[in-house]
């Protein structure tokens, strides 16, 4: 296991940032840190980094609870970003390098082989403060790549991101999974977690609401199946723990079910009851509509998230 919380908890003062988490990373995984604003995600990343003490609970990094030394092992890009405004990016991205332990030599040419990845080598001899806000978010994530790290934290990576540099981040943390590496990011919006992520985490004003993989999210919370006929199902109700149907327009309803029910007796009742099968299927959710029933968030608080 590369990571594991059990009941962690942070209290600052009477205020209960983090509530009895408990969840693991396992090695070669990508795994997405969910929540909305002030959810709690920094204040769990920050104890993970051993930047703040839990007030209850058990971490591990690497198997060990020594995280001073199991920190030094992570690429870790704070929520927080911070570069010397005077320091060239090539020399940036080689002097986090060097912090970690890699020698001088290697960090300078492992920082441009970076640039040159990401498309930056052109911005290898600029001071920061001469960047744009993206381009010096993008010579911060690079500046924690530069000791090859087996295990990344990112908090919110892609904020700050153009749609362009975003889908090259999400290439990168693809790439690196490839490569062996294991990530763990926070985000609080859902469409890069959906494409990039094999797990994920949901945290609510610090406690865990859900741990799994989106299929899992899926079985759990989304139970309509959507039934397309020309004909009226609502008499359906009641028969093969079918418990509403809901109108959606052209033709199309959705059957609420109870828990455990099997999508084959449903599409066997409907057909017992004469009704005319157009299509018939489980409703796909997405993770962002998942999240929003997981967290009882309300649409406008994303928008202006
Ligand atoms: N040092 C602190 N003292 C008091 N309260 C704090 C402190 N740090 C964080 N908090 C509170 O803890 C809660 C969780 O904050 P945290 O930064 O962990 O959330 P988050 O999920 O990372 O949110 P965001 O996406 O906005 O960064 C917030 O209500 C925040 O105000």
């Amino acid at each position: 296991m590369i990571l594991t919380l059990e009941g962690v908890s942070k209290h600052f003062g009477a205020f209960k940032a983090v509530k009895d988490l408990s969840f693991s990373v396992t090695e070669g995984e990508i795994v997405g840190f969910l929540g909305q604003n002030g959810a709690g995600k920094t204040t769990t990343l920050r104890m993970v980094m051993d930047i703040l003490p839990p007030t209850k609970g058990r971490i591990e990094l690497f198997g060990s609870k020594n995280l001073r030394d199991g920190r030094l092992k992570v690429g870790f890009l704070p929520e927080e970003r911070g570069l010397y405004r005077k320091m060239k990016a090539v020399d940036t991205i080689a002097y986090f390098g060097r912090l970690k332990g890699v020698p001088g030599k290697t960090a300078k040419k492992r920082a441009n082989e970076l640039l040159e990845r990401f498309g930056m080598t052109q911005y290898a001899q600029n001071k920061i403060e001469t960047l744009s806000k993206g381009n010096a978010q993008k010579i911060q994530l690079l500046s924690v790549l530069t000791h090859a790290p087996k295990f990344l934290i990112l908090d919110e990576p892609f904020s700050g991101l153009d749609p362009v540099n975003q889908k090259l981040l999400e290439d990168l943390i693809s790439d690196l999974r490839k490569e062996g590496a294991t990530v763990l990011f926070s985000t609080h919006t859902m469409e890069h977690a959906e494409r990039l992520c094999d797990r994920f985490v949901m945290i609510k004003a610090g406690e865990k609401v859900f741990e799994g993989t989106i299929e899992e999210a899926r079985d759990a919370y989304e139970r309509r199946l959507i039934l397309a006929t020309p004909d009226d199902p609502q008499r359906l109700v009641g028969h093969a723990g079918i418990t509403a149907v809901t109108p959606l327009g052209r033709d199309r309803y959705a059957l609420s079910v109870q828990e455990g029910t099997d999508s084959q007796s449903v599409l066997a009742a409907i057909l017992a009851a004469g009704i005319h099968v157009i299509s018939f299927g489980r409703e796909e959710a997405r993770l962002h509509d998942i999240f929003f029933r997981l967290a009882g968030a309300d649409q406008t608080q994303e928008q202006a998230a």
